[in-house]
């Protein structure tokens, strides 16, 4: 299978490259300056080039805080640059996979979420990444799958388990919100998922498997929880440590507002793809193997340059 993929930096973008060989796929990474999200005429002519059998949409404007202050741009890639994806795949004949998130979910309603529940995002972000769902779905819902995560870690890009590691070297303790409330994911297995729906939608038309899907790491946790974890592997791997001051949201005032409770509820791909994530804290230890292994090797190669 031929996979096209939106973005050549994000984390599950790099994470499809890197498990894509064991499943005997094709990972062809489709991103700047040649596909532009905001240039969505950039879009069908860039996938088509590399003929895929279907596209993965991972590109995204992920800046939760500065999304809204930058509404225009937000809007232009997840929502307006999401459509063309969407086109491209209608016109070219191939399935989509769409990626979305959590954070469609409202401030103060209580999860697990199912995908029927309502919606109402805190935040530009989630704003325009419903926006861009329903642009999928109005495009070519007749051959796309929309997977919701969240709290995506890895050993790629940004994300929260590597500023925690980071801020771990700097400090002894780190403060850390624990009333909100998700599900952590790691994007390797995010991808497994992903190149399992694509073969799905390849294999079969059924009309069940398409439309909008939860897919997370199982079990949830507080942001300070995965702190916690973060923290405690790290040590037991020879990696920093910090203790973690738990705190209220009031406590630590962002420009975003997030939802205190965007827990997934995950049966539906279960049941209709066969699909279910590992529990988070297996899939988080050998991310943090590496984010530790990495530092120190580079700690050792300073060590010899200086
Ligand atoms: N990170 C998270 O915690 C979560 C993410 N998601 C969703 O999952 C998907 C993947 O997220 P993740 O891998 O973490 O994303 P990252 O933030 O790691 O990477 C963003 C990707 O989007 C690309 N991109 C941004 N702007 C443009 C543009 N104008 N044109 C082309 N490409 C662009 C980046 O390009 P480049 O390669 O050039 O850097 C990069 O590849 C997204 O749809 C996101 O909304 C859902 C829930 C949680
Ligand atoms: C760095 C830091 C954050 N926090 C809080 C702020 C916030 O409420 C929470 C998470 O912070 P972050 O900004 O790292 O995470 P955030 O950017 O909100 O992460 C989100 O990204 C987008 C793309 C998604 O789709 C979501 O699923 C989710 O993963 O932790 C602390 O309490 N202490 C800290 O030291
Ligand atoms: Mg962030």
């Amino acid at each position: 299978m031929r996979l096209a993929v939106t973005g050549t930096g994000g984390q599950v973008v790099r994470a499809l490259m890197e498990r894509g060989a064991a499943f005997g796929v094709e990972v062809l990474p489709v991103g700047r300056p040649v596909l532009d999200l905001l240039r969505p005429e950039s879009v069908r002519d860039a996938l088509a080039a590399v003929r895929p059998d279907a596209i993965v949409s991972a590109a995204a404007y992920t800046a939760v805080d500065a999304a809204e202050t930058d509404r225009r741009k937000a809007q232009a890639v997840n929502e307006h640059g999401a459509e063309a994806i969407a086109l491209a795949a209608r016109d070219l004949g191939v399935p989509l996979v769409h990626l979305s998130t959590d954070y469609v979910f409202a401030a103060d309603a209580g999860g697990p979420h199912t995908e029927d529940a309502p919606t109402d995002p805190a935040g530009v972000y989630g704003a325009t990444k419903l926006a861009g769902e329903r642009a999928v779905l109005a495009a070519h819902g007749a051959d796309s799958a929309v997977l919701r995560t969240a709290w995506v870690y890895s050993p790629f890009g940004g994300n929260f388990v590597k500023t925690m590691l980071r801020l771990a070297r700097e400090r002894e303790e780190v403060s850390v919100v624990a009333d909100q409330f998700g599900n952590p994911t790691s994007a390797l297995d995010i991808a497994e998922g992903v190149i399992a729906v694509a073969r799905n939608l390849l294999a079969d038309p059924d009309p069940c498997l398409r439309g909008v899907f939860h897919l997370t790491g199982q079990g949830d946790a507080s942001w300070a929880q995965l702190a916690e974890a973060v923290f405690d592997l790290s040590h037991e791997m020879g990696g920093p440590w910090a203790q973690v001051r738990a705190i209220p949201t009031s406590a630590y005032p962002t420009v975003a507002r997030r939802p205190a409770d965007s827990r997934l509820d995950c049966a539906r791909i279960a049941a209709v793809h066969g699909l279910t994530l590992p529990p988070w804290r297996t899939s988080l230890r050998p991310i943090v193997q590496r984010l530790v292994a990495r530092h120190h090797s580079l700690n050792q190669f300073a060590g010899a340059c200086s």
